[in-house]
């Protein structure tokens, strides 16, 4: 038997494994035995129409929203059955689809809110590190103002400081760029290549399909809550079953 190096063993281990999950809302199987899995240092994507189940899947990842069956299992570590706030602990947090701000609260705060539950310690690194996340993402300028008085493309970026500030492992990011322009979402797609050169793990459900093969490494499309293609970018937007089902019949696109 080989003799293999720490890295390597590392390198094989899956950061996260999804196995055969499914969240069933009444009848409707929104997400429906998916398996897959995300190793360290890459950025993935999950590509689909609407209603295919991507945010489902993305809300039972972090334990918000509850299991019909399946597994997750992080770093080795099984956590299908620990509360969301415990998810948030071992290093998993997330981004909205819709804004999920307190409009009663300054930004900084917004962005420090999550950090409440976390032991002393990594609160107070949180606290210390605020400012830089503030500058990173562009909202130092607006710091005390409040959310509602901010555009939307702001608005998301309080949300994606919000989700880095704790340094997680893993990022997931629910249409990060929806409501921004072309100038801000070449930021966001900086922002995610410079917290990838960090070690963060990224997995986006996005609908900008061109954004989505020039930032990503792996994709995955959905459709009807299942799994229908992975891999390169390229590829799986050339997959058949994705042209169809995403892009229309007969699309051709990157
Ligand atoms: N809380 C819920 N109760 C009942 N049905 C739900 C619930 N959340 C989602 N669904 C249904 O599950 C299916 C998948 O929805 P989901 O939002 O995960 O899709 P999506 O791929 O993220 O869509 P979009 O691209 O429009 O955001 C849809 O049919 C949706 O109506």
């Amino acid at each position: 038997m080989s003799v293999m190096t720490e890295t390597a063993v590392r390198q094989r281990t899956a950061l996260l494994e999804v196995q055969d999950v499914a969240v069933h809302f009444g009848g409707v199987k929104a997400v429906d035995g998916i398996s897959l899995e995300m190793h360290p240092g890459k950025i993935y994507g999950v590509l689909g129409p609407n209603g295919s189940g991507k945010s489902t899947l993305l809300g039972a990842m972090t334990r918000l929203t509850p299991l019909t069956r399946g597994r997750f299992v992080l770093d080795g570590h099984d956590y299908t059955k620990a509360a969301a706030r415990k998810v948030h602990h071992m290093g998993i947090a997330r981004t909205f689809q819709t804004v999920r701000l307190l409009d009663d609260r300054s930004v900084r705060d917004n962005i420090l809110l999550g950090q409440d539950t976390l032991p002393k310690e990594r609160r107070k690194e949180a606290t210390a590190r605020v400012e830089e996340v503030m500058e990173r993402v562009g909202v130092r300028e607006v710091a005390r103002m409040r959310p509602d008085e901010l555009s939307y493309g702001m608005q998301r970026r309080v949300e994606f400081a919000r989700a880095i500030i704790g340094r997680p492992r893993l990022l997931l990011l629910d249409e990060p760029t929806a409501g921004m322009n072309n100038t801000e979402r070449a930021e966001i797609s900086e922002l995610m290549k410079q917290l990838l050169d960090e070690g963060v793990t990224q997995f986006i459900v996005e609908h900008d399909v061109q954004m989505m093969v020039d930032t990503c490494d792996h994709l995955f499309a959905m459709n009807f809550g299942k799994l229908i293609a992975e891999g390169d970018p390229r590829e799986v937007v050339r997959h058949p079953d994705v042209q169809e089902a995403y892009l229309g019949k007969g699309a051709t696109h990157a």
